[in-house]
């Protein structure tokens, strides 16, 4: 199980006898709460086959583990690696397969929101 920040924050502080209990057993997820902010410069640095990351609408993607399961090849990503994938992503896919074949498969690792 998962606990994020702001729940273990809040753990001491439930202001009811079971409130500590009901939070621990949320299936809520750190990201859920605490959406992080990431700097294009920082998504830059991510630009090798072992260690990927691509922006896709207005949310930074760790693609490395899935470089080698995408149906497109591993080459049409790294060509965006580092970089801002939206264009040519919405040209060739629906928005819908990052999270059914990428984040649900545990493939693709959403870092955060891009910093604008
Ligand atoms: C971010 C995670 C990504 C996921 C989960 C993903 C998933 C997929 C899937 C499932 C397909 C098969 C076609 C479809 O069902 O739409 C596909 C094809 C393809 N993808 Fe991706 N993709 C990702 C990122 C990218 C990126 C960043 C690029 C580069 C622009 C790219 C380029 C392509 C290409 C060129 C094809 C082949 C299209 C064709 O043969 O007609 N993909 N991808």
């Amino acid at each position: 199980m998962k606990f994020s920040l702001f729940q273990s924050l809040l753990l001491p502080f439930g202001s009811e006898p079971f409130e500590c209990l009901r939070l621990l057993a949320s299936p809520i997820s750190s990201f859920d709460i605490l959406t992080m902010s990431v700097s294009a410069e920082e998504v830059a640095k991510h630009n090798t086959d072992k260690d990927c990351w691509v922006i896709v609408g207005d949310q930074v993607l760790d693609v490395t583990n899935f470089l080698s399961e995408h149906p497109g090849g591993k080459k049409s990503i790294m060509m965006f690696a580092g970089k801002d994938a939206t264009e040519e992503f919405d040209m060739l896919h629906d928005r819908k397969v990052i999270k059914k074949y990428g984040i649900d498969e545990g493939t693709v690792e959403l870092k955060g929101t891009i910093k604008k």
